[in-house]
C-alpha cells in the first residue's frame, strides 16, 4: 500500500514538472527576449510578435488616405479628429433686408456726380437750353444711356414748367419720381431660390452665374450664398469654373463659412459635368438652391461661349434652370453692355448683378443695362466685404443717389 501511495505521489510530481516546463516553454516562445543588434552587425530579421517599425522612407499617411480593405465600407458619420477640432464656427450673415440702405454711402461717387450734380443744375434760377444740355451731359457721363437720358430730360422739362417756382424739396421729389420710373418698379427682382414643389419632385432651384473674366463672378457667387443663407435657404455650390485653378478653392472657402457644401471637379475638367454633379448633390441633400459658378470667358471667344450653352443644356437634364445671372462690372461702362448683348444670345439671362458700383461715378449703368437686355438688375455689389452684396431696390437706390 505504501508503495502504491509513493508511486502515485511520484507520478503527480512528474506530471506537474512536465506541465510546468511546457507552459514556461510556450511563454518563452511567445515573448522572447528582444535580441540586441551589435554595432556594425546587419539588422536582425524581425521576430514573430515584434512591433513593426514605421518605414522611414514613406511619409506618414492620415486615416483618410489609407484605403479600406476590399469589401469594407466606411461608416457614414465618420468625423476626422482634425475636422472636429479645426472646423471654424459657422458665420451668421447679416439679414438682406435694408442692406442697400446700410451700404448707401458706398455710392458716394455716383452720389456726387449724378445725384448732387442733377439737383444743383435743376436748382438754377433760369433753366435755359445750356442748363438742360448740362443735365443731359451729366446723365450721359453717368452711363444712363442715350435714349433713357432723352426720355428723362423731356419729362423733367415738362414737369418743371408745370411746377413754376421750385423749392429744393419739390425738386428732389420730382427727380426721385422720374429716376425711379426710369429704373422701373414693375419688374420681379426677387431671386428664384426656393425649392420646387413636390409636384416637381421637390428639386432645388438652380442658379447659373455667368460673365467675363474678373467681373467678380466667384466672389459674387460666394456672397450670394450668404444672401440666401441669411434668408433661410440651404445652398449647394457648384465650382464649374475649372479653368482658373484658385476659383474652386475660393468658392469652397466662401461655402464653408456658411455651411454650404461645394461640389468640385478636377482642375481643367469638364465644367458641364461639375455643374451636373452639383445639381445632383443638391437634389440628394434636399437643398433649396444650387448656385453654379462658371468660368470667366471672353465674350469674343466663340468656343467658350458654346461651352457655356453646353453647361446650361447639361444641367437642364435635371430640370429647367431657374435663374441665369449675368455679372457685369459697373466700372467697364459701354463694354459691359457689349458683353451683355453677346451673353444674352447664348443663354437666356434672367437677372443682372452689377458689381463694383462702389468704385464708379457711373451709377446710371443700372438704367442702361436693363434697357439693353430687358432684364432687371437683381443685385448690386458695393464692396469687397462678405456682406457687401445687396438686393436691388429702385427707391432705396435713387434715395442713396440724391439723398432723402
Ligand atoms: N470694390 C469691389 N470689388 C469687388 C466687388 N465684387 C467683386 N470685387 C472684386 O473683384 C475681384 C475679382 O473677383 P473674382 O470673383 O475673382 O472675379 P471672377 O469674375 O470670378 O474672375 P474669373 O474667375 O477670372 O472669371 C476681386 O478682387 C473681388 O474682391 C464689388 O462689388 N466691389
Amino acid at each position: 500500500m505504501e508503495y502504491v501511495i509513493l508511486a502515485v505521489a511520484i507520478a503527480v510530481v512528474a506530471i506537474g514538472a512536465i506541465t510546468g516546463f511546457v507552459v514556461s516553454g510556450r511563454r518563452r516562445k511567445t515573448l522572447p527576449p528582444s535580441p540586441r543588434t551589435p554595432v556594425g552587425a546587419p539588422p536582425a530579421e524581425p521576430q514573430v510578435g515584434e512591433e513593426a517599425e514605421t518605414p522611414r522612407d514613406t511619409p506618414t499617411r492620415t486615416i483618410e488616405e489609407v484605403d479600406l480593405p476590399p469589401g469594407v465600407t466606411a461608416p457614414e458619420e465618420t468625423v476626422s479628429p482634425e475636422a472636429a477640432v479645426a472646423a471654424p464656427p459657422l458665420e451668421v450673415p447679416e439679414p438682406t433686408a435694408g442692406r442697400l440702405v446700410r451700404l448707401r454711402a458706398r455710392l458716394s461717387r455716383s452720389q456726387t456726380s449724378l445725384g448732387k450734380g442733377l439737383l444743383s443744375l435743376l436748382a438754377r434760377e433760369h433753366l435755359d437750353e445750356d442748363t438742360w444740355e448740362e443735365i443731359e451731359d451729366t446723365l450721359l457721363t453717368a452711363d444712363v444711356g442715350v435714349t433713357p437720358t432723352q426720355e428723362l430730360v423731356d419729362r423733367l422739362r415738362t414737369r418743371v414748367k408745370v411746377l413754376g417756382t421750385r423749392t429744393p424739396d419739390e425738386l428732389r421729389g420730382l427727380l426721385r419720381e422720374e429716376l425711379v420710373a426710369l429704373i422701373g418698379t414693375e419688374a420681379d427682382r426677387s431671386l428664384h431660390s426656393a425649392r420646387h414643389s413636390a409636384a416637381e419632385a421637390g428639386r432645388p432651384s438652380v442658379v447659373l452665374v455667368v460673365g467675363v473674366n474678373g467681373v467678380g463672378k466667384t466672389t459674387t457667387t460666394g456672397k450670394l450664398a450668404r444672401v440666401l443663407v441669411a434668408d433661410g435657404r440651404s445652398v449647394v455650390l457648384g465650382a464649374a469654373d475649372t479653368f482658373r485653378a484658385a476659383a474652386a478653392d475660393q468658392l469652397q472657402t466662401w461655402g464653408e463659412r456658411v455651411g454650404a457644401r461645394t461640389v468640385r471637379g478636377p482642375e481643367g475638367g469638364d465644367p458641364a459635368s461639375v455643374a451636373f454633379d452639383a445639381v445632383k448633390e443638391g437634389i440628394a441633400e434636399g437643398a433649396d438652391t444650387v448656385l453654379v459658378d462658371t468660368a470667366g470667358r471672353l465674350h469674343t471667344k466663340t468656343g467658350l461661349m458654346d461651352e457655356l450653352g453646353k453647361v446650361k443644356r447639361v444641367v437642364e437634364k435635371h430640370g429647367p434652370v431657374d435663374e441665369v445671372l449675368l455679372v457685369l462690372d459697373a466700372t467697364t461702362g459701354q463694354n459691359g453692355l457689349v458683353q451683355a448683348r453677346v451673353f444674352a444670345e447664348v443663354v437666356d439671362i434672367t437677372g443682372i448683378v452689377l458689381t463694383k458700383l462702389d468704385g464708379t461715378a457711373k451709377g446710371g449703368i443700372v438704367i442702361a443695362v436693363q434697357r439693353e437686355l430687358g432684364v432687371p438688375v437683381k443685385l448690386i455689389g458695393l464692396g469687397e466685404g462678405a456682406d457687401d452684396l445687396a438686393p436691388f431696390e429702385p427707391g432705396a437706390f435713387v434715395d442713396a443717389l440724391i439723398g432723402d
